[in-house]
């Protein structure tokens, strides 16, 4: 079985009326491609609630802050397209970037707040490419459920913060982060490790697991944090970008364990930023 792949909006939209004429809910797992066992299991889930599923396909230039990073980032369509097909997802919709951003397009989205600390101060302009995209990638596809990794926690609420403030018709879930038995979260960025990288990129999460227990034993928070961010260096990383506890909003850094958190990082390891989260 192969995957039909779309590439035009207008395409895309007679399907889906046609779905929803029929009576069928219909489902969406935005992506950029590169796919590995994390999407995969978001188009399981998509499966599993929806009568249809689309997964989108699209590198978007609007949310790459480093062009470096996105020349490098990894495209691999056919091999995507047959591990779909194994899901049985209904459609592949992988436009080119002039389908997405034609000559004129002047519109951006912009969410405040929950944009702004960790990946937002990192990569200025990351989320509002991303939120831009999301609301197009809703818009076309008129999905009713839309699905997303809780890797990218900063994403998944900015996401959602985005569906409930412009009133958007889609249901937003957010699914458990894969990992590599090592505990490394899976990542298309991953490919790029080198060999003796991809034997230090667990030590991200590890550390932040440390972490995360000796908080919960009574460490004082910034020591706990000091110490994982210099283990995660002395394991081999080059840089920590962040190394944050978080409550839900995670709009202020927690200065105590007081309530539910999320540890938060982002290191550098080969040139290749890798994030990671985990609840505390
Ligand atoms: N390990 C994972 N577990 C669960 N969901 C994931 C995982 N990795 C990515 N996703 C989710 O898949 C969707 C598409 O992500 P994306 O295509 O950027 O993949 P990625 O592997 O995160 O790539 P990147 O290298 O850019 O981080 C997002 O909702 C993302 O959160
Ligand atoms: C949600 C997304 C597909 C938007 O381009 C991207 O940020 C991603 O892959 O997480
Ligand atoms: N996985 C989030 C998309 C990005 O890093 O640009």
């Amino acid at each position: 079985m192969t995957v039909v792949i779309l590439r035009r909006v207008a395409d895309l939209r007679t399907m889906v009326r046609g779905w929803k004429a029929a009576g069928q809910t219909v489902g969406v797992v935005p992506t950029m491609g590169a796919l590995h066992e994390g999407h995969l299991s978001l188009a399981r889930a998509a499966k599993a609630g929806c009568d249809r599923v689309i997964v989108t396909i699209f590198v978007n230039p609007k949310q790459f802050n480093n062009p470096a990073d996105l020349e490098k980032y990894p495209r691999t369509e056919d091999r995507d397209a047959a591990l779909l097909a194994t899901v049985g997802v209904d459609v592949i919709f992988a436009p080119l970037p002039d389908e997405v951003y034609p000559p004129g397009f002047a519109t951006g989205v912009s969410v405040s707040g929950v944009s702004a600390p960790l990946e937002g101060a990192h990569r200025p302009g990351h989320f509002d490419g991303v939120a831009t995209v999301v609301a197009k990638l809703f818009g076309m596809t008129m999905a009713d459920r839309a699905y997303f990794g809780e890797k990218d926690w900063q994403q998944l609420q900015v996401v959602q913060r985005l569906v409930a403030d412009l009133n958007l018709p889609v249901q937003i879930v957010g699914c458990g982060t894969v990992r590599e038995a090592d505990g490394l979260a899976m990542s298309s960025r991953n490919a790029r490790l080198s060999e003796s990288g991809r034997k230090i990129a667990p030590g991200l999460h590890r550390e932040m697991q440390r972490a995360a227990e000796a908080m919960r034993a009574g460490v004082p928070v910034a020591a706990a944090l000091e110490e994982a961010a210099a283990a995660v260096q002395a394991a081999g990383f080059e840089a920590v970008d962040y190394l944050d506890l978080r409550s839900a909003d995670l709009l202020e850094p927690m200065t105590a364990l007081n309530g539910p958190a999320r540890l938060l990082a982002a290191a550098t390891l080969d040139g290749v930023r890798l994030i990671d989260n985990i609840a505390v």
